[in-house]
């Protein structure tokens, strides 16, 4: 049917187009069917919503569609129903733990870009990965669809290192420090980062919190050929387009499937051109990766598909047992990479793992000797030429380089949890951290966190404080209370572990 377009000032997230309830009868359109919007040579593809918004002859479409091609208002379009996509077969088939060949995933990859698959299918696949799995020849097909299906960046500045992490562990602002450090050695270091997928905050949600996250790749070249790093959100560009859209559907699920996360990785430090990368794999209770053993199968992984795909890796794997630093969620954990950059000095776990990282690439990319990254990335740090390449991060990110950490915004709604007892704290539970955050309203409300006065090992007295749960409204921080009390995150034992009373 033609149909005249009527821009519709609604965001929602999904690609919907509104459609007459008279036309919808007339065209035999459903609620949630998938048409297709053929304008000139573009064609789109959306989800219907049945709607007296528009009249007869309308089509009301959303800004979300309005993002994948710049219609204009009364445009005359053609739309029809679209079907459903073969590629929808190919994801039943992982559902049925059948392989999938390399074309059938470069027809879901592809589908996923143009949005002919919807919330409902990508979830599906999603899922199905998550209990069926991928072997090695599926994820470097994937990958690599992921990584095709979008643009490419050509760096002049070589060597081209780069570091990621497979998440997991709350607090882990680690590459905010990283990066300064690697760069201010004189490497190449265009970093990327996705938003969080289970944690409280993701990299992208930390920097976004003092700079822009969101470039062109234009831009995003110029930065790194004028200073040689960058700090951005890998969503915002036409990087591996399927990845972000993917990773909305493991968000909502609060899952990370291995063979997708290695394509998810992969495929942007592949379009970036990243020729030496180092993953970290963060291993412990709570976190993805729970044992040492899983950790090195994994990492033999990504060492594998780097070899497929031309690209030298090697992988640390790091101490996941319970968070990074002291801070959990985005304005908290920007405060303290910010500090620790300044001064030189913070949380010893933070700059353990910072200059051990940034150490194993000072020697990948050949600027450290064998054996002596580490200190040299220590000197980097506590020099403040990390942090002198960090305002310069900062600056061409559109930041305020003079920024005062302590000037950061954070939630002012806080409740601060005590020991009940006197004793050694045994453990802190990861995943009972990050829901705390996120019930908190992390990372969306960026000020709101957790606080952590104590770490593992630490002995307390009763009445200590052990964290403080910041929220930037009472009905978060009352939700974040109400989780704290049933979870308890931080456990205390003294050396009498029990009384078992003469019942
Ligand atoms: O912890 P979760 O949210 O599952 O994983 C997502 C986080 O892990 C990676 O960290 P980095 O960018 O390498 O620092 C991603 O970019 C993202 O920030
Ligand atoms: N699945 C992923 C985990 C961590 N980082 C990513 O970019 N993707």
């Amino acid at each position: 049917m033609k149909a005249r377009v009527r821009i519709l000032d609604v965001y929602s997230g999904r690609y919907t187009v509104f459609i007459n309830e008279n036309d919808a009868k007339n065209a035999k359109l459903h609620p949630d069917d998938l048409v297709r919007i053929e304008a000139g040579k573009k064609t789109v593809y959306g989800s219907v919503a049945i709607s007296g918004v528009v009249g007869e002859g309308e089509i009301g479409v959303s800004r979300d569609v309005l993002g994948l091609h710049n219609f204009s208002e009364g445009e005359i379009v053609n739309v029809m129903p679209s079907g459903i996509p073969e590629s929808v077969r190919y994801i039943k088939k992982k559902m049925h733990g059948e392989k999938l060949r390399k074309v059938e995933i470069e027809a879901i990859v592809k589908d996923i870009v143009d949005r002919k698959l919807r919330d409902i299918e990508i979830s599906s696949f999603v899922t199905s990965l998550e209990i069926n799995g991928l072997d090695m020849d599926e994820i470097a097909a994937l990958t690599v669809a992921m990584a095709e299906t979008g643009d490419m960046l050509d760096i002049d500045r070589k060597p081209i290192m780069d570091v990621h992490s497979i998440g997991g562990v709350p607090g882990n602002k680690t590459n905010i420090l990283v990066v300064p450090i690697v760069a201010a050695a004189g490497l190449t270091i265009p970093k990327t980062s996705s938003r969080a997928i289970t944690s409280a905050a993701g990299t992208a949600d930390v920097v976004e919190v003092f700079a822009d996250v969101s470039f062109s790749l234009d831009e995003i070249k110029r930065i790194v050929e004028k200073i040689g790093a960058c700090l951005v959100w890998g969503g915002a560009l036409n990087l591996a387009p399927a990845d972000d859209i993917t990773i909305k559907s493991e968000r909502a699920l609060s899952i990370d499937p291995t063979g997708l996360m290695l394509a998810s990785i992969m495929s942007k430090k592949y379009a970036m051109g990243s020729q030496y990368v180092l993953i970290d794999i963060p291993t412990g209770k709570g976190v993805k990766v729970e044992t040492v053993d899983q950790a090195r199968a994994l990492a033999r992984d990504f060492i594998e598909l780097g070899k497929r795909l031309g690209q030298y890796v090697e992988v640390a794997v790091t101490y996941g047992g319970q968070p990074i630093g002291h801070t959990v969620g985005p304005a908290l954990e920007a405060r303290e990479a910010l500090s620790t950059l300044m001064t030189g000095k913070g949380p010893g776990s933070l700059i353990e793992k910072a200059t051990g990282l940034a150490g194993i690439l000072l020697e990948m990319g050949g600027a450290a000797p064998s054996g002596m990254g580490k200190k040299m990335a220590r000197e980097i740090l506590e020099s403040g030429k990390a942090w002198e390449k960090m305002r310069e991060i900062i600056e061409e990110q559109g930041g305020n380089p003079d920024i005062k950490p302590e000037e950061i915004p954070i939630g002012d709604k806080t409740y601060t949890f005590t020991a009940s007892t006197s004793g050694y704290v045994t453990a802190i539970d990861n995943r009972a951290v990050t829901g705390i955050a996120k019930a908190a309203g992390a990372p969306e409300d960026k000020g709101a966190g957790i606080e952590l006065h104590v770490k593992v090992g630490e002995k307390v007295k009763e009445g200590d404080p052990l964290f403080t749960v910041h929220a930037e409204s009472e009905a978060r921080l009352d939700q974040a209370i109400v989780l704290a009390r049933r979870t308890e995150p931080i456990r205390i034992e003294g050396m009498v572990l029990q009384r078992i009373g003469n019942i």
